[in-house]
């Protein structure tokens, strides 16, 4: 799908036809652009505007559509009157949808346009209009609307004097949330909402919006999907703005957030094995631990379980230190591999009636899948993770449960060093350095590494009483 962005430059790329550019690439559309005007801005605020002639923004449209196939235009800046009827006479001359944002103020307050009311003719031409809740009043020639509801009565108002769709912005609002909605000139036709990001990185997300649902329509043909699939990408791209460090103002955001990522994970696993975390706290084994009502069979299975598992647990230790690409890495899982042979297994081995079980299905199982995920070093320590980070997270509210008089008072105990703690902070960043390295690909396959050591976690909490 070919986009063209008509609008304007913004050297520190965040905004403007920048900006639209890589909205338009990253959501899977050609972009092009006209530039209308040259700024000199930056993340703080524009420090100058150089309009093009009339004649050349027409040259550059005409240069275009003698020889390309245009399937959405997306219109940002267009600085003054010349420039409005340059683009309104060639958009007489082609037929593709306009998604027009009606810019008029930059993030940081600097005009990009004289005068609001020089737009009027172009936005009949428009398929949907941007304005946020200035630009909307500016249109109207009213006063901007201080809650949603009034913004919405403006926008249908906008929509019917132009017989178009008006994308009505709640950015501008107070509130926890920021709704955005498609208005007709008879109804709202669709309403999407996403969490406010608590950020100040919002440089040129008007620009990446209209971008992007100018490209989403043109490959779905449906304003509605298109917009909310717009949404969801752009909260994705405030979401990850902090991780750029673009200027001291008003930073962009992450265009290409899908194909980098953030950079940390760990939050969105987390949330991904709530359902499990959830499953463990519930399961009768610890919550009978924690209240010292286990039966002392149970506790001596799982035990004698758990020291099988760790003794495999320390080969796969030692070989994600042998995969390990640096040296800080390559020393902490071999640290990490010889603490369980010597503190942690004999540890066990001192609570341990006599002899060795034999390793249980569930055992193996979990074992099984930490050695077959040693394809990459990514792969084996998101593999090598929830022991750390479930042991930790339960472990530090089975400690709070402990007392004296508790009967696995020496046990628990053992869940209170913060020493454990530290080591799964390291893990976590360990698996963190790794996913920033890796393609999408790869972060994928660490991902469902990670969650099916989780569900291996439940099972193996699970086993002794035989409900796994
Ligand atoms: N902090 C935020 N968290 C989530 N979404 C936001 C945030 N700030 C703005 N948005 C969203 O960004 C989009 C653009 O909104 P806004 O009303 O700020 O447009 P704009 O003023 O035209 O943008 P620009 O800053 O490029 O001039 C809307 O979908 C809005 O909900
Ligand atoms: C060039 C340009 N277009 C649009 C905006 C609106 O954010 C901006 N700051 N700069």
């Amino acid at each position: 799908m070919n986009i063209l962005s008509i609008a304007g430059s913004d050297p520190s790329g965040g905004a403007g036809i920048q900006a639209d550019l890589k909205a338009i690439a990253a959501n899977g559309g050609y972009g092009m652009a006209v530039i209308t005007a040259l700024t000199a801005q930056n993340t703080r605020g524009v420090s100058g505007v150089q309009a093009i002639s009339g004649d050349f923004v027409t040259a550059q449209l005409e240069a275009i559509s003698a020889d390309v196939r245009v399937d959405a235009v997306k219109i940002g800046m267009l600085a003054n009157q010349e420039i409005i009827n340059a683009v309104a006479a060639w958009l007489d001359t082609v037929d593709a949808p306009v998604v027009l944002d009606p810019v008029m103020v930059a993030t940081s307050g600097d005009r990009l346009l004289e005068d609001a009311a020089a737009l009027r003719p172009l936005l009949d031409r428009a398929a949907v209009i941007t304005p946020n809740i200035i630009e909307l009043a500016a249109l109207l020639g009213t006063e901007p609307a201080g809650e949603w509801a009034g913004v919405l009565e403006q926008a249908q108002r906008l929509a019917q004097e132009h017989d178009v769709l008006v994308l009505a912005k709640g950015g501008h609002l107070a509130g926890e949330d920021c709704p955005d909605a498609l208005v007709s000139t008879s109804e709202v036709l669709a309403e999407f909402s996403a969490p406010r990001v608590a950020t100040k990185n919002t440089h040129g997300t008007g620009c990446t919006l209209s971008s992007a649902i100018a490209t989403r329509f043109a490959a779905t043909g449906d304003w509605a999907q298109a917009l909310e699939e717009a949404k969801s990408y752009l909260h994705r791209a405030i979401a990850g703005a902090d991780a750029l460090q673009v200027g001291g103002g008003h930073g962009p955001v992450n265009h290409f957030v899908d194909f980098f990522g953030a950079g940390d994970p760990m939050d969105a696993w987390w949330e991904d094995i709530a359902g499990l975390r959830a499953g463990i706290d519930d399961l009768e084994f610890i919550v009978q631990l924690a209240d010292g009502s286990l039966d002392r069979a149970k506790f001596d299975y799982y035990l004698a379980q758990d020291a099988l598992y760790l003794q495999h647990y320390a080969q796969v230790l030692a070989q994600a230190s042998t995969l390990a690409p640096e040296l800080d890495s390559q020393r902490f899982w071999a640290k990490g591999a010889g603490e369980i042979l010597e503190g942690e297994l004999q540890l066990h081995r001192s609570h341990l009636v006599e002899g060795q079980a034999n390793p249980s299905a569930t055992t193996l199982n979990y074992v099984n899948h930490l050695h077959a995920s040693n394809a990459s070093y990514g792969e084996l320590i998101a593999a090598i993770l929830p022991c750390y980070w479930l042991y930790q997270d339960i472990g530090n509210r089975l400690a709070a449960a402990n007392h004296e008089a508790h009967p696995y008072n020496d046990w628990l105990a053992t869940y209170a060093d913060p020493g454990f703690d530290e080591a799964t902070a390291q893990a976590k960043d360990m698996v963190r350095q790794a996913y920033r390295l890796a393609d999408p690909a790869q972060r994928e396959r660490m991902r469902a590494a990670f969650i099916r050591s989780s569900e291996h976690e439940l099972a193996f909490f699970a086993q002794a009483h035989g409900s796994e």
